[in-house]
Order: structure tokens, then C-alpha cells, then sequence
């Protein structure tokens, strides 16, 4: 499983926009649909190497797509054979099965399979989940190589509704962007491998799949306190804090102190006890302050967000210190980190994708929310998202979020902005975890 990385996703409707925007700007959409139907056929051209293809068409411009897709494929030399589910039911969509010259088959009448199927039913139109009896006919198909057009027919592709679809993708080919079917559970793990063709749409930039994280060394008169000085706050369970203190060593941090924490990994980690935290905080030095791990609701809890907030230091809050912060956060420049749970009981009420739950909580918040998860999704207030699908899922163990936590409180302590921080920790999280692979443990992301 994979997407594009620094790719642009948009939502149906954001894409029926700009496709819009495309037509008015002079392209006429049966230009687009050339463009898709060639570029399937270019990919069915390659995955079918010589066997035969048969490509399964719908009523909408999904199925023009898949007409497209057969005469060019003809053209190539291919043995292409078309089922339909019922005649076109658009203008370009008969447009393109006008000039589609070979048979077409009934998909009623149950078509033999061929060794490659290019499924082009539905797309973004796709309005409520297939009938029961399409899906079982679909599912004659599985075992067979499938290409599936835009996105697996079956799946609502804004990632709003969780509907299954029955013939789950080898390689998906996006139209235009990525759409949230693309990188949101669990829609993502039925698109086997996400491609995109560009087809001339301008997508923008305000939602993207996560870039290759590229840590650059630091400049020649880097010292420790300008890579950024960071102070981790340890709760009852110092080894959480520990982790993320050395996790944000490992992520950069030039100067990392560890808040009543004992047993830190690296004797370079300053560990101090006692009074010194608000003392820390107001070191016209530190650069950022990470509070939560390891440290469950409390009074104890509370008094140290309120001193973490006094200190209008930018803040990396984790665990029970998001809900204990947000009341508070005020015009604080923070990054919350919540897992699904957290997320939940921080910002109750909201509705719609994972994507447009994170958007709303940021907005809610004023602060950059990293939704963690195996499809982990960032958001900043002003609307800009990252989608960080696939990550690894050996990151599905205890104490990888203490380690995110120190990464983002890295990146926020050398300045950056607070989405270009945790864009920039979870980009280094996956990579660290698929540099590590089976069997990793928390622990190893820091040490190894
Ligand atoms: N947006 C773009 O820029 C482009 C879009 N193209 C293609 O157009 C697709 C979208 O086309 P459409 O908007 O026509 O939508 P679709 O082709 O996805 O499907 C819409 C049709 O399916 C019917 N339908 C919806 N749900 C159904 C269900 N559960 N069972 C049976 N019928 C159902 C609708 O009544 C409608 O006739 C994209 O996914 C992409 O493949 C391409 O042609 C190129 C350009
Ligand atoms: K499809």
C-alpha cells in the first residue's frame, strides 16, 4: 500500500470545482476524460503485459473513462473486452461509448473474468453503497489483477462513509488529485497502490499527502541553543517523558532538559528535579515545552499546563494535557497530538471524515491537531491538512506517541511554524519506523 507523497487531494465536490475551473479556463471536460481514459490505458498496458483485459464500465463519466481506457487499449494491441452496467447516462460518458467500436457485454450476463480487470463502474458520483446483488456479482472478479479507476468502485470516495467495496484494488489510478478515500481507513488498505495522473487539473495546495521527510544537517554556525532548546515536563510516569526527551535529541533538538525525569536515555538529556520547571519555562532560551506523557488527568496535571500556558512558549500537549489545555489555549502556538480517543472526548460533536473532523477540532482549538492513527491526518486553524497514509504499522505499539510527542517539540523548538513542525515530526516518525521495520519498539526509535 502506498500513495504519491506531496500530492494534492480534494474532496468530490472540490474536485467537481476544478474541474469546472479547468473548463471554464478553456479545457472542455471530454479533453479531461481523454486524458484519464489514456492515462488507465497506459497503466492497464504495462500490468497486463500481453494478457488479455476486460474492463467493466458504469453509468457515469467513471464508465466514459473506462470506454476511453478500451479504445486506446485497442489501439495499443490489446484483446479488450467491456462490460456494462447499464447504458451511459451523461454526455461525455455516451460520447465516449460512441467511440468505443468493439461489443459490449451485459454485466448482468455474468462475463468470464480476464487475468486483468479495470474497474470503472463509479467514481466520485457513487451516491449510496452497490446493491447487494452487484456486489456479489463483483466479487466473482476477486483473485484477478484489478485496476481500479479514480478510486475502488463501492467506496464513497470523501472518506465520510465507511462502505466496503467488493473488489478491492491492486493499483488505484486517481483522477486529477487524491481523494480522502485514498488515505482515510477504511477505504485506504481497498486501494492497494494509489497512483495519480495529473490530467492537467490544478489541484492546489491546501491538502496534500505528507512529503519525504528530509531533515537538513545544520548550517555551519549551528550551536545547541539555536537548534533549539527544548523542556520536556515528566508526570507519575517519568519513562514517557524520558522517551520523548529522547526522541527529540534523536529529531534534532539541540538542547533537550527532562522535567522530573530520572532515567533519560542519553546522558546528554539535562534531567532535572525539584523546582526548576517554571523556573525552564522562563528561559528566554527555550524554544518549546512538551507536556502529557506519561502524565494522566490530575490536579498536578492542570498546574503544570497552566504554567506550560503562562509561559507563552510554543507547546507540543499530548494525552490528558490536550483536554486540560484547551480551555486555555488562548493565541498559544501549540501542536495537540490526540489518538482517536482523545480526539474524541477533546472535541466532542464533530461530524464527517477524518479529515473534516481534524479541520474542525484545529479550527476549534486555534492550534495544529495531529490526529494520530494508522491513517494519522494534520490540520492547521487557517485549513491546510496533511494526510500521512500509509505510516508504518509497527508504529501500532506503546510509547511511539511519547516519541512523536519529542519530535514535534524538536521541530517547534528550532522555530518552525506549527504545522511545518509536526509535518516535519511525523514525516520523521515514519521514516524512523520503516527504517526499523518488524519488531520494532518505541525505545528503538530513539536509540537505534
Ligand atoms: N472530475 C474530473 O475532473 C474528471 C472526472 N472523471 C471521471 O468522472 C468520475 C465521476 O463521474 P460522475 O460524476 O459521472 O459519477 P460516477 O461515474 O462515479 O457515477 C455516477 C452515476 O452512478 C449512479 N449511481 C450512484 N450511486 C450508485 C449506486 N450505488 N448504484 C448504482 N448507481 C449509482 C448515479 O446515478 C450516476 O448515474 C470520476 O470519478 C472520474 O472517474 C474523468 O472523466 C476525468 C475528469
Ligand atoms: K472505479
Amino acid at each position: 500500500m502506498s500513495v504519491p507523497t506531496d500530492a494534492p487531494i480534494l474532496t468530490s465536490n472540490a474536485m467537481r470545482a476544478a474541474e469546472a475551473a479547468c473548463a471554464t479556463g478553456g479545457t472542455p471536460l471530454a479533453d479531461l476524460m481523454e486524458r484519464a481514459g489514456a492515462a488507465v490505458a497506459d497503466l492497464a498496458w504495462r500490468m497486463a503485459a500481453g494478457a488479455p483485459v476486460l474492463i467493466l464500465c458504469g453509468p457515469g463519466n467513471n464508465g466514459g473513462d473506462g470506454y476511453v481506457a478500451a479504445r486506446r487499449l485497442v489501439e495499443r494491441g490489446v484483446r479488450v473486452r467491456v462490460a456494462a452496467l447499464a447504458e451511459p447516462a451523461t454526455d461525455l460518458a455516451r460520447a465516449a461509448r460512441d467511440r468505443w467500436t468493439g461489443p459490449v457485454e451485459a454485466l448482468g450476463d455474468d462475463p468470464a473474468p480476464a487475468p486483468l480487470i479495470v474497474d470503472a463502474l463509479f467514481g466520485v458520483g457513487l451516491s449510496r453503497p452497490l446493491a447487494a446483488d452487484l456486489a456479489a456479482r463483483l466479487h466473482r472478479f476477486a483473485g484477478r489483477r484489478v485496476i481500479a479507476v479514480d478510486v475502488p468502485s463501492g467506496v464513497d470516495a470523501d472518506g465520510v462513509q465507511d462502505w466496503a467495496p467488493p473488489l478491492a484494488a491492486d493499483v488505484t489510478l486517481a483522477l486529477g488529485a487524491l481523494k480522502p478515500a485514498h488515505v482515510l481507513l477504511p477505504a485506504a488498505v481497498c486501494c492497494g497502490r494509489t497512483l495519480l495522473a495529473s490530467i492537467g487539473i490544478d489541484a492546489g495546495r491546501a491538502m496534500r499527502t505528507l512529503p519525504r521527510w528530509q531533515g537538513a544537517a545544520p548550517d555551519a554556525s549551528a550551536h545547541k541553543f539555536r537548534r533549539g532548546m527544548l523542556l520536556v515536563r515528566a508526570g507519575p510516569m517519568p519513562g514517557a517523558a524520558a522517551l520523548s526527551a529522547g526522541a527529540a535529541l534523536r529529531a534534532g533538538a539541540g538542547y533537550v532538559v527532562a522535567s522530573g525525569a530520572r532515567d533519560v536515555p542519553f546522558a546528554a538529556i539535562i534531567a532535572e528535579e525539584g523546582e526548576s520547571y517554571s523556573r525552564r519555562l522562563a528561559d528566554p532560551r527555550l524554544g518549546a515545552a512538551v507536556v502529557g506523557p506519561g502524565y494522566p488527568a490530575s490536579a498536578a496535571l492542570d498546574r503544570d499546563v497552566a504554567a506550560a500556558l503562562e509561559s507563552g512558549k510554543p507547546l507540543v500537549l499530548d494525552a490528558a494535557a490536550i483536554a486540560a489545555a484547551l480551555p486555555g489555549l488562548g493565541e498559544t502556538s501549540a501542536i495537540l497530538t490526540p489518538h482517536e480517543g482523545e480526539f474524541a472526548r477533546a472535541f466532542p460533536g464533530l461530524t464527517g471524515s477524518k479529515v473534516d473532523r481534524t479541520r474542525a477540532a484545529a479550527k476549534r482549538a486555534g492550534a495544529v491537531v495531529i490526529h494520530k492513527g494508522a491513517d494519522t491526518v494534520i490540520a492547521a486553524p487557517d485549513g491546510r491538512i496533511m494526510a500521512a497514509w500509509p505510516g508504518s504499522p509497527w508504529l501500532a505499539t506503546a510509547g511511539t506517541g511519547d516519541v512523536l510527542a519529542g519530535a514535534c517539540g524538536a521541530m517547534l523548538a528550532r522555530g518552525d511554524d506549527a504545522f511545518d513542525a509536526a509535518v516535519a515530526a511525523v514525516g520523521w516518525h515514519i521514516l524512523r519506523a520503516r527504517a526499523i521495520g518488524p519488531g520494532l519498539v518505541a525505545d528503538d526509535l530513539v536509540k537505534a
